[in-house]
This record gives structure tokens, sequence and C-alpha cells, in this order.
């Protein structure tokens, strides 16, 4: 077993521009991540998503990458052929994303899609598959192992679809999971319990995960650090909340509701402020 603070996954100035754009999705965002919780927030259009797919390496052609460093476990990823990055994909480095309808293959049931990933990304028989998929299916607290393995994406709810996506995705114990809003598209009441999932596993297995999300209050919650990204670069890294400087982490902060303290009028950003500090050397 590694030690905590050791480096998973090592990114510096990383950069994304897509060919049709003027300007960069992403532009020198930096970040090491251990078997840690580090979550990356900002406002729709920010650059999030960019970031974890140029891990993944699975934005489409027209994005170009550039990176002074884009390591993981010690190795360069930007030089790896596509072979190489699919087989890392699943089996060493995850992705969760926000909707399991959309990610889940509707034409084949929970326990064959399960088992396919078994079969993939561990290389057991079929038998064997189909066990390792239940025992992570109920690992993932599905009720009902043996019936859910029998139906199909769109006969469960999407607390139930989401666990077995993280069931499909934390199979083979990835070094780097990275959930991108994995709990937007589903109800609040189960929200909470996918997260904690998440967490039990990735401790588990002794993993980082990258959380990203627009949600603030959630990702503080959540995470042990946080990077706030404004219009494709990180304006700030936090810890805590309470130690916020820059005005879009504030304008952040008091946008999205605290349950705590229920307010009428949530506040907008303050673009004038935002683009003041921004401004500054
Ligand atoms: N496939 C693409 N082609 C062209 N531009 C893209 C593509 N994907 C993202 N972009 C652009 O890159 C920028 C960053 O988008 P990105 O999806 O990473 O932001 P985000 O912070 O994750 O937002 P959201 O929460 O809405 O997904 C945006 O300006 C977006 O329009």
């Amino acid at each position: 077993m590694s030690a905590p603070d050791q480096t998973i996954l090592s990114v510096s100035k990383l950069s994304v521009r897509f060919a049709q754009s003027q300007v960069l999705a992403v532009r020198d965002v930096s970040f090491e991540l251990g078997a840690e919780r580090l979550g990356i927030v900002g406002e729709s259009g920010s650059g999030k998503s960019t970031v974890g797919r140029a891990i993944m390496r699975l934005l489409p052609n027209s994005a170009k990458v550039e990176a002074e460093r884009l390591d993981f476990e010690g190795a360069p990823l930007l030089g790896l052929n596509e072979a190489h990055m699919r087989k890392l994909r699943g089996h060493k480095m995850a992705l969760i994303m926000q909707d399991p309808r959309y990610s889940l293959n509707p034409v084949l049931s929970v326990g064959k899609q399960v088992a396919e990933a078994a079969k993939l990304h561990l290389g057991l028989g079929k038998r064997e598959a189909y066990a390792a998929a239940a025992a992570m299916l109920e690992r993932v607290r599905i009720a009902d192992v043996e019936r859910t393995m029998r139906l199909y994406p769109h006969q469960i709810s999407g607390g139930m679809g989401q666990r077995v996506m993280i069931a499909m995705m934390l199979l083979a114990k990835p070094r780097v999971v990275i959930a991108d809003e994995p709990t937007s598209a589903l109800d609040v009441s189960v929200r909470g319990d996918v997260l904690k999932l998440l967490d039990e596993l990735v401790t588990e297995n002794n993993s980082g995960l990258v959380l990203i999300s627009h949600d603030i209050r959630m990702v503080a919650a959540f995470c042990q650090r946080i990077l706030v990204m404004y219009k494709g670069h990180v304006v700030e890294s936090l810890t805590r909340l309470e130690d916020a400087s820059h005005p879009y982490t504030r304008g952040l902060i008091a946008a999205m509701p605290d349950p705590r303290h229920p307010v009428r009028r949530l506040q907008v950003l303050d673009r004038k402020a935002i683009d003041a500090a921004e401004a500054r050397p």
C-alpha cells in the first residue's frame, strides 16, 4: 500500500484549446493528487470538465492539449498511444459522469455490463466475471443483486444507476477516479449516499479522487482541497471555504444555498469585482 502523500497524478501548466475557439478553454492548470479528495469547482463553462477529460484523453480531436507535465504514477501520459490509454482507462483511471442514463449501455442488462467490465479490466472468464460483478454490486449496496442484474438501465432509478456505474468503474480499483458532477442528475435524497459510497471505495483502494462540481459547498464538505476555476484558469486553491479571498470564490459561495442558513434570495456573481481582481498583477 502506498503512503497517502505519494503523488498519483501530477499536472503542471495544462492548457486546452478547441480548434473553433479563440480562447483557451483551460489555461495553465496545475495540481498534484495523492490518495486524497481534490475538488474542482467553478461556474458552467469555467473548464472543469475539460480538465478531467484532458487527463483521461477523452476530448474530441478538435482539442489541442498541452502541458509542462501530465504524469500518472510518475510516467508521462501525453506521449502514450491510444491503445495504451485505453488500457489505463477503467483499469487504472476511471471517469464517472453526471447521468448514468447516458453512460450505461441501454441494450445490456445491468449484470451483463458489469460482468463485461470485469472481463475486460480483471481478465476474468465468464463465470468469474459474473461472480465479481455480483460481489461489486453488493459492495455498492444494491438490494436484491440477483434480480437487479437482470434489469436494463431504463428499469432502475438514477441513484441505483449511478451505483451501478460506480461498481463498474471501481471494479479494478483504479488509482485515480475523476467524478464529474456525479450527483447532479440524482434526487437530493440519494446524493449524500452516493458521495459516501464513492468516499468509502476510494479510501479502501487508497486512490485519489477528483470531484468536479459547480456546488462549492458540497465539494467543501467532501474534499480536503478545492481548486476554484474561472474562465479556464485556477483563481484560488483552498482547504476551507472560510479562507476564500477571491471575489469569484466568494460569489460562488454566496450563490449556493447554505442548508444551515436558508435565505430568500441568493446573490448573483459580481462580475465587475471579479474582473477587477483578475486584472490585478
Ligand atoms: N467539445 C467542445 N468543443 C468546443 N468547445 C468546447 C467543447 N467542450 C467544451 N468546450 C468549451 O470549453 C469551455 C469549458 O467547458 P467545460 O465543459 O470544461 O466547462 P465546465 O466548467 O465543465 O462547465 P459545465 O459545468 O457546464 O460542464 C467552454 O467555453 C466550452 O464551451
